[in-house]
């Protein structure tokens, strides 16, 4: 792959502005729709793949959204610092809908690379647990939560479990190994604890030389490298190499006989395994917001997770995420959707399991799927792979992330790139500046999409949120309207107003931090924390004074304002 010809300019990371000063302004008088009128640009920018300047380190390595004089209103309402910076620069119906998530790693594992991500619009941080210790992990999160608490971003953070799935050890501290064609390799059960010689590799499962035979094919890290095995001897498997590649640490192993993923023994290890569980008491220790659990396989491991949670730590809310990256979870792909706080379309693994042209149809459906079901849905892996070693993506990449975005997909992830790459903030900037054309384009289309909602509610109380977000997100649409504003306790109301995919913002306010954090994943939403009071005129007022005086929102901008508490709905002019 050449880099030489690539002549693609990234996108500059939102920069902190300064806000006028805070005043009070008078009650604004309700039901007073006017004219339809477009959105407004706050500041002359262009979200053009082509037209953006290299990337600024920011000045000092110190991102200070907000002067000190406007401590007071810092104190009264909180919204991501880079968000705040997006809404300002592109104006308040061209903010980023599409979410993006990073995995941290070693190259992006410090503070000031973390402060790079946040500033660059990274909504959640994932730490995987396949990889590294816990000491590593806990920096991490810690990390992030300092940079929430002292640069007013609302980062929210999740962690992978590892699973049980068969995987290689971590080839002796090598960083990887290369494997060339008709070599012959050991893949061994036998544990050691120095580092192997050449050619023998460590598998984590100790029924691996029970479960395969000879003529079986064993792919590496979903076929980036793959094996012919030639015979068993003892705990050891020979195995000639007929795809040429390189072994990562870790890679995952999956042995395919007849045309289809075998599954003999391997098919019974636990989706959370002893170490899992002991990673999930450390991740509810530090405070993560989701807890996403790879190869599941039936929603009753979702069920007893979310129990687990809920006896663990009284009161706090940790999403659960389910992983789809097997055959066993497309089997019961809906029940999984229905027990989950949101979905992965992990499609690396996935694509280790069944064919790969099926992946694109299948990352479609549970898109959909999710989005009737009201959880958000994260389309995951190899989005922008060739941005680890090269610093511009392929055309085939840049469209690969377009449909995901175009799906309407909450969120999108990047793995390897951020996690390991040579170019985490530019692969970030990429899925930023494609996300904000595909959107921009679609709404330029007028594409509204007639994606029939399924009724979600189980009682009649949440039927009247349904039909209230159902109603708005159509008015939104039809009268063209600023942004929806949509007080919330538990955020439930929220996420029934994202799953409308409406044309406008949505600026949701809750009181709570980790609702606001995990409110971070959904599509479109632009989460506040704001401690509001049961008297909505009351809650209006000091929202509209306060988003003013940041410069968010400006006098005649037209407003429909939802509340959970009143399951109200009203239309207004910002006074
Ligand atoms: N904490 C870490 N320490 C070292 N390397 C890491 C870490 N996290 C990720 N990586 C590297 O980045 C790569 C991509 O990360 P990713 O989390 O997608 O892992 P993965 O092994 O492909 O598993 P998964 O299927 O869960 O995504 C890994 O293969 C590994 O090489
Ligand atoms: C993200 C992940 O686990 C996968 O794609 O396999
Ligand atoms: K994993
Ligand atoms: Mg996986």
């Amino acid at each position: 792959m050449a880099t030489a010809a690539r002549s693609l300019h990234l996108p500059t990371p939102p920069k902190p502005s300064n806000p006028s000063s805070h005043r009070l302004l008078p009650v604004p008088s309700q039901f007073r729709p006017r004219p339809q009128r477009r959105g407004r640009r706050l500041a002359a920018s262009s979200s053009d793949l082509t037209s953006f300047p290299d990337p600024a380190p920011t000045p000092n390595g110190v991102y200070v959204p907000l002067a000190a004089a406007h401590a007071a209103a810092v104190a009264a309402i909180d919204v991501d610092a880079a968000t705040e910076a997006e809404l300002r620069e592109n104006g308040f119906r061209s903010t980023r809908r599409t979410k993006l998530i990073c995995t941290v790693g070693p190259s992006t594992c410090g503070a000031a690379e973390l402060e790079s991500l946040a500033v660059g619009g990274m909504n959640v941080a994932r730490v995987n647990m396949c990889h590294g210790d816990r000491e590593w992990h806990r920096g991490v999160i810690r990390a992030v939560r300092r940079l929430n608490d002292e640069k007013g971003f609302a980062v929210a953070v999740m962690m992978d479990t590892e699973g049980s799935e068969i995987h290689m050890g971590d080839l002796g501290g090598a960083p990887s190994a290369k494997a060339e064609d008709g070599e012959v390799w050991t893949f061994s059960v036998r544990s050691s604890d120095t580092s192997l010689p050449d050619r023998i590799i460590h598998v984590n499962y100790d029924g691996f030389a029970e479960d395969v035979k000879a003529g079986d094919e064993l792919f590496v890290d979903g076929g980036m490298a793959r094996f012919e095995v030639i015979e068993k001897l003892g705990p050891d498997v020979k195995c000639r190499c007929t795809d040429p590649g390189l072994l990562l640490p870790r890679a995952n192993l999956t042995v395919w006989r007849d045309g289809s993923v075998v599954r003999e023994r391997n098919a019974m290890l636990p989706t959370i395994s002893s170490k899992d569980w002991i990673d999930i008491d450390f991740g509810i220790a530090e405070g993560v917001d989701f807890i996403a659990v790879s190869f599941v396989k039936s929603a009753e491991v979702i069920n007893h997770l979310k129990s687990y949670i809920a006896a663990r730590s009284r009161g706090s809310d940790i999403g659960v995420i389910a992983k789809i990256e097997s055959i066993d979870a497309l089997k019961n792909l809906e029940e999984i959707i229905r027990a989950s706080d949101g979905v992965m379309v992990a499609r690396g693994d996935l694509g280790a399991q069944i064919p790969l042209e099926q992946v694109p149809s299948i990352q479609q459906k549970m898109v959909r799927t999710c989005r009737q079901l009201n959880k958000p849905v994260i389309v995951a892996s190899q989005l922008l792979e060739s941005m680890i070693e090269y610093p511009t993506p392929t055309r085939a990449e840049v469209a690969d992330v377009s449909e995901a975005v175009r799906q309407r997909a909450d969120a999108l992830m990047l793995s390897g790139e951020s996690a390991m790459g040579r170019y985490p903030e530019k692969a970030l900037s990429v899925l930023r500046s494609v996300s904000l054309r595909i959107e921009k384009w679609w709404r330029e289309e007028k594409r509204h999409d007639a994606l029939e909602l399924l009724d979600v509610s189980s009682s009649f109380s949440d039927k009247i949120s349904e039909e209230i977000c159902n109603s708005a997100a159509k008015m939104a649409n039809s009268l063209g309207v600023d942004a929806v504003f949509v007080y919330t306790q538990d955020g439930h109301m929220a996420s029934l107003l994202s799953r409308c995919r409406p044309d406008c913002p949505i600026f949701a306010f809750t009181s709570s931090t980790s609702v606001r954090r995990r409110l971070n994943l959904l599509w479109g939403l632009i989460p506040f924390r704001l401690s509001d009071s049961d008297d909505m005129e009351n809650n209006l007022n000091r929202t509209f004074s306060l988003l003013k005086a940041r410069g968010m929102v400006q006098s005649g901008d037209l407003v429909i304002a939802l509340s959970d508490m009143l399951q109200s709905i009203q239309v207004m002019n910002v006074p």
